[in-house]
């Protein structure tokens, strides 16, 4: 399936896409881990911080109120001792309103729920009847009280400390009730709002009725707040959850309930901000490999070229082995490693094996089987040759003579053998760098490059003696008729030196045979 692809994609691209690919699916599954560890860590951070911040405001508003009640109660003991005189209770409700800011304003109410005295005095409420959930809370309850938060006679959302005042004797004469606006500035507020993060948390506090009491935002003050985290603080459980608040916005709470008071405080930051550190550690560590991974993607490059290249140069000489460098240009190829030192021993071996081959073709094609002299094909090569290299040659040509005699006599068989036996003698009389063919039959022919006519008469007349001279098995001796020419100086053409030759051979015959004929030279040599 991969070969049916129209590009083909060569070793080396292959190593570096491999080698990115892998890079790049390493570093993302280990960005990606590491993301999702650190998120996970940082959202379980974010939750406990949340809730011990909570719980830690929850001692603190606790103490707040704790101490606010503890104000009121000094304050009914004394204007109980004092009968609830209405001078001394002016003076304590400004004396109570000044010495703290725990309260918006103090009130000391008579036990038909008349105010005797209130401070600020700008508040216009004295002399007036209470009749505020706050006021017939503690006029009904007379035991020290905190309130629900209500909204009260001039529109303030508010919460009443208060505290009953007896007279010595124990007669119930009302109340003194410090009041808390919660929409406004003061102890709890402070308590409550402000805090150093610089992270966009933020704190918010229900009642037990699921109003908010307190929020950063006044709006969402008296409303009521309905989520998991809500549910849990309002049952008195404390502890840490990821919710999602009104504005559909992840929040990763912390949760604990203000028990006195039935209260719950929920301090909470967005997900999304919280996790904006392990965003910016993702990039910062990103932009650091960049660079790394930049030199390891062109180290891979230049790695990946010097192992493709041993390859590649194998499969240039592979495409060119009929070259005749081919065995130099391989053996000169620096296989380095394993594989590319097999393919090249490999190579070599077969190229070899086909020069071998192919020297064993032509010399196949190119020999008489039977004699092992040139044939017919191989004189035209040599010829072309010469001629090419303007080399003077000289031929001879010779037939034995009677053959006819020696197959009918004999035996095709012994015939062969004669053959075999003068082609030994024609070898043994020529030099190297001679060229003995058998053209066919009982006829041959030797070319002597570079010899003049009349040294080439003499190694016919030597060749001629020897085969005479020479007593072969079963037939005895036999003779054999020469012709002699010469190129170019018996004729222009080499076919025509070459039929010069063979009539001198025939003109042999006819004068006798048994001996050497040589045609007069049309030009010295
Ligand atoms: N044994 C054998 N005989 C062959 C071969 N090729 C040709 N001959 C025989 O060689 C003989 C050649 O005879 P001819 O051409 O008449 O000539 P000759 O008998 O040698 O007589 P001259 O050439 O005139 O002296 C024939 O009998 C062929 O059959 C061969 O390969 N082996």
């Amino acid at each position: 399936m991969l070969s049916k692809l129209p590009v083909r994609v060569d070793l080396r691209r292959l190593i570096l896409l491999l080698s990115i690919v892998v890079a790049v699916a390493t570093l993302a599954n280990a960005l990606y881990s590491a993301y999702k560890v650190q998120k996970q860590q940082l959202i379980d951070s974010t939750v406990e911080a949340n809730r011990v911040y909570a719980a830690k405001l929850s001692v603190s508003v606790e103490q707040f109120f704790n101490t606010a009640q503890q104000q009121v109660s000094y304050s009914a003991r004394l204007l109980g001792a004092k009968n609830y005189d209405h001078e001394l209770a002016t003076l304590e409700a400004e004396r109570l309103k000044l010495q703290t800011d725990s309260f918006n304003s103090v009130t000391m109410v008579d036990a038909e729920g008349y105010v005797i005295a209130v401070s600020p005095a700008t508040v216009r409420i004295k002399g007036a009847k209470l009749v505020s959930p706050g006021a017939v809370e503690a006029l009904r309850e007379r035991r020290p009280l905190i309130s629900k938060p209500y909204v009260s006679a001039v529109g303030n959302l508010v919460v009443i400390v208060s505290s009953p005042v007896f007279s010595e004797s124990g007669r119930y004469l009302g109340y003194v009730g410090g009041a808390i606006h919660l929409k406004q500035k003061n102890i709890l507020h402070d308590l409550i709002g402000v805090h150093f993060y610089r992270d966009e948390s933020y704190v918010y506090v229900v009642d037990s009725d699921r109003v908010i009491v307190y929020h950063p935002d006044q709006e969402r003050i008296g409303v009521v707040e309905n989520n998991a985290v809500v549910d849990k603080v309002v049952s008195g459980a404390d502890g840490g959850a990821t919710v999602v608040n009104s504005l559909g916005v992840e929040m990763l709470a912390g949760y604990a309930p203000i028990k006195s008071v039935g209260w719950g405080i929920v301090s909470q930051q967005s997900s999304r901000k919280a996790l904006v550190p392990v965003e910016t550690l993702i990039y910062q560590t990103l932009f650091g490999v960049l660079p790394v991974a930049v030199l390891g993607v062109l180290g891979v490059f230049w790695l990946s070229g010097f192992i493709s290249r041993p390859l590649r140069q194998l499969a240039d000489c592979a495409r060119t082995m009929e070259a005749s460098e081919s065995v130099r240009k391989i053996t000169n190829v620096r296989s380095w490693y394993f594989e590319s030192a097999q393919i090249k021993r490999a190579l070599l071996q077969g190229l070899m094996l086909m020069q071998d081959r192919i020297g064993r073709l032509n010399r196949e094609v190119q020999t008489d089987p039977m004699t092992g002299l040139l044939n017919r094909r191989a004189l035209s090569g040599v010829l072309d040759y010469l001629c090419s290299g303007v080399r003077p040659f000289s031929v001879v040509t010779l037939d034995i003579d009677h053959f006819k005699k020696v197959n009918d006599t004999y035996g095709h068989d012994i015939g062969d053998l004669v053959l075999v036996k003068l082609s030994e003698i024609i070898k043994s009389c020529s030099r190297e760098g001679d060229y003995s063919c058998r053209l066919g039959g009982e006829e041959f022919l030797v070319v002597l490059p570079d010899v003049p006519l009349i040294a080439a008469v003499e190694f016919a007349e030597r060749l001629r003696n020897t085969v005479a001279n020479s007593t072969i098995d079963v037939v005895g001796s036999i003779t054999v008729s020469l012709g002699v020419a010469h190129w170019p100086g018996s004729a222009n053409e080499i076919s025509d030196v070459l039929k010069i030759a063979d009539e001198e051979m025939y003109r042999a015959k006819q004068q006798g045979r048994n001996r050497v004929s040589v045609r007069q030279l049309v030009s010295a040599v």
